[in-house]
């Protein structure tokens, strides 16, 4: 009945102590001692502190509890962690292949747009969804065959598109090329499918099929800012770099051959010049750019130095524009070895005159005209090798550059720095003006390896000034008639255009009278003008037996590859189970000319070491990924907004989405989508035949 009526008179007391005068709370303002303890008040007091003790005890368990939980958490996992289960699979990488991504970008998966609108909405209609998850479980059960026959079977829902990216995957890169080619080998699926698929063949070495795969693009259609050749001309440079990188990995002896194979493509491609010249050029820097650095990459490894000249080339006659990595790579190419051979006070301590072997291009210029620079520019602009430096008058020898000597199959010669003239307002002018004349003259007139004169003007200087005058009375009285000759303007990235050119024009007209001059632009420091630069000392510079026969080196090589047949393959072409033709008819080979090869005395190398040593020397040591950590950050993303192309990328989300549901479903199949897929699967493999 008491309980009925409520708590009991002692329960009523405890609940009715004021907070302050809780024996548990040191809160209470008056602590003084009572005089009077009745037993009541012990009694209380006892109650109240086993109660508190045993909530403190009941804190303790609840702080206790979760570790515990943690523990056997831990413990659960790792025994999940070991068990086999059977459809497991490594959890491998999924990437889009990276050295080629164009702008590096990070693919943006979610599906949704801001105004509410599903992207790509053919991919997410019900049947689509359905096959996609279909070919992820047949992914994750690695089971090719049904793959391809749900890729046959269901061409609607892209199925064919999925179920060759699936097979790429799994290394079946024949199956997928015959997937993406279609039954007859020429009907195409999705664009980024067959970029996709010619990647893979292209690393395989099929780099036939690769081009078969990428020239079907064309009949992919074009969207509304890209035309399809222009994405067929994209996939066949990208396939072309990736062939070669593969090949420089595994079979580097034929890389020169395979390289001057892939130039040969390379120039049937501008047939498609007018579909890369409908894109605008930020969509050209953004599809070909990077292509084509890489392609100039490994045309240098190649020592295709001529190819690599062609590709830039190339890229200004379709507008492509270049960035810092493509003179990088090219530079990397045409100076594969440098070193500073002498610094000479006077002529006499100057270093042999080789003329038929070591021929040699000198700078010369005013003071702080940039020579220095320039030579730093040319061997890289990641390097600063030449001293320079803003002080006037820097450089006070002739300095001795010699370049690829210990490259065989390329052409070996010697850039000469000079010290500047015309700098009356330094400190030791009087010796200087006396000097250096005569050292730069010196050398002028008796050297007989000197095949080329590049003469510097700062552009912001409007017309030669004293000192160039007076180097151009030395070059006059030196009497150097065979010796090439080239006004190069300098520092145009200083001044505005009108500037150089009016520069130019003065020079121009001042020396018509003489000679008609040839007047180039660069500037060392944006690197304009330093692939044409590169050029003209090409042409200066193969004038000796070595320099010929590596301008002969990629028709040799290719004729090389062509006696090897099918050993100069890596595996079988695709063409042959795709049955289609070859994709371009063999040319014949052009009649060879032994006779660059017997010269081949210019070096201390016997005859018989030529063919071992030809590629075994410093086999692109100092080339190693130098550039690789380098990134396009310096380009502006927010003005590419509207180019979404590569977020929409198909086949990356594709295969993104197939990473994500590897990874988020458990292996124990728990997950409505893991269930449902199994179902669904199992389902199909009953009822498919
Ligand atoms: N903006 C710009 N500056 C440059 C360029 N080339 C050289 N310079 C600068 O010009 C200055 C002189 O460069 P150097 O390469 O030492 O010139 P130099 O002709 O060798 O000079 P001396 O050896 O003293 O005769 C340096 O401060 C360079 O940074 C260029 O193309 N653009
Ligand atoms: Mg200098």
């Amino acid at each position: 009945m008491q309980l009925a009526q409520g708590p009991t008179r002692r329960w009523r007391e405890v609940s009715q102590v004021p907070p302050a005068l809780h024996p548990c709370s040191g809160a209470g303002p008056s602590r003084e001692p009572r005089r009077t303890r009745s037993r009541t008040t012990v009694a209380l007091a006892a109650f109240t502190v086993a109660l508190g003790s045993g909530t403190n005890r009941l804190r303790i368990q609840r702080r206790v509890r979760p570790e515990r939980k943690e523990v056997v958490q831990a413990e659960l996992a790792e025994r999940k962690s070991k068990e086999v289960l059977p459809y497991a699979q490594p959890q491998e990488a999924i990437q889009w292949p990276n050295v080629l991504d164009p702008m590096k970008r990070q693919a943006d998966l979610s599906l949704e747009r801001e105004d509410g609108e599903m992207k790509r909405q053919n991919f997410q209609g019900k049947r689509e969804r359905t096959v996609r998850a279909l070919m992820q479980s047949f992914l994750r059960m690695q089971d090719p065959l049904r793959i391809i026959r749900f890729g046959i079977e269901h061409p609607e829902g892209d199925g064919r598109g999925w179920a060759a990216v699936a097979l790429t995957r799994l290394n079946k890169t024949q199956e997928a090329a015959k997937l993406a080619a279609g039954p007859d080998g020429q009907t195409p699926c999705g664009y980024q499918t067959m970029r996709y698929v010619a990647h893979a063949c292209a690393k395989e070495g099929a780099i036939e099929a690769a081009y078969h795969l990428s020239r079907l693009q064309q009949k992919c259609g074009r969207t509304k800012f890209i035309t399809a050749g222009s994405r067929a001309f994209q996939s066949v440079v990208e396939s072309s770099a990736l062939y070669l990188q593969s090949t420089a990995e595994q079979m580097p002896k034929l890389l020169a051959g395979h390289g001057a194979r892939v130039a040969e493509e390379i120039e049937t491609l501008l047939e498609m010049k007018n579909e890369i010249l409908a894109l605008t050029p930020n969509r050209r820097f953004l599809m070909l750019n990077e292509p084509f650095n890489q392609l100039i990459r490994w045309y240098g490894r190649a020592r295709l130095i001529p190819q690599a000249l062609r590709a830039c080339e190339i890229m200004n006659e379709l507008g492509i524009p270049r960035n810092d990595m493509t003179l990088h790579f090219l530079s990397r190419g045409c100076a594969q070895q440098f070193t500073c051979l002498k610094k000479a006070k006077r002529y006499t301590q100057a270093p042999n005159d080789l003329p038929g072997y070591r021929p040699e291009v000198v700078f010369l210029g005013r003071v702080n005209s940039g020579k220095s620079s320039m030579i730093n520019a040319l061997f890289s602009s990641l390097t600063k090798f030449a001293p320079a430096s803003k002080t006037r008058a820097f450089t006070r020898k002739l300095m001795f550059y010699e370049v690829n000597k210990e490259r065989a199959g390329l052409p070996h010669f010697m850039m000469v720095d000079t010290p500047g003239l015309g700098c009356a307002d330094i400190g030791r002018a009087a010796s200087i003006t006396r000097d250096w004349p005569d050292l730069i003259y010196d050398y002028l007139k008796n050297r007989e390896a000197l095949k080329h004169i590049f003469h510097l003007v700062d552009a912001r200087n409007h017309k030669l000034l004293p000192g160039d005058k007076q180097l151009l009375h030395l070059v006059a009285k030196a009497q150097r008639r065979s010796v090439r000759y080239t006004i190069v303007i300098t520092k145009i990235d200083v001044c505005k255009r009108a500037v150089a050119n009016d520069t130019a024009q003065r020079i121009r007209e001042e020396l018509s009278p003489y000679c008609d001059v040839d007047i180039m632009f660069a500037s060392a420091r944006s690197l304009r003008g330093v692939d044409h630069m590169w050029s003209k000392i090409w042409q200066s510079v193969t004038e000796t037996p070595r320099g010929r026969r590596h301008k002969d080196i990629g028709r040799k090589e290719l004729e090389r590859l062509r006696e090897l047949g099918p050993d100069a393959t890596k595996g079988p072409s695709l063409s042959e189970l795709l049955e289609i033709p070859d994709y371009r008819n063999v040319q014949q080979p052009q009649s060879f000319d032994g006779e660059e090869w017997a010269e081949d005395n210019d070096y201390d190398m016997k005859v018989g070491e030529r063919s071992e040593e030809y590629f075994d020397d410093k086999w692109g040591e100092e080339l190693d990924d130098e550039g690789e950590g380098r990134t396009l950050d310096d380009f502006d993303d927010e003005a590419y907004e509207d180019e979404d192309d590569f977020s929409e990328d198909a086949t990356l989300l594709v295969v993104r989405t197939w990473g994500w549901k590897l990874r988020g479903t458990t292996a124990s199949g728990r997950g409505l989508d893991s269930r449902l897929f199994k179902m669904l699967s199992v389902f199909c493999c009953c009822c498919l035949p």
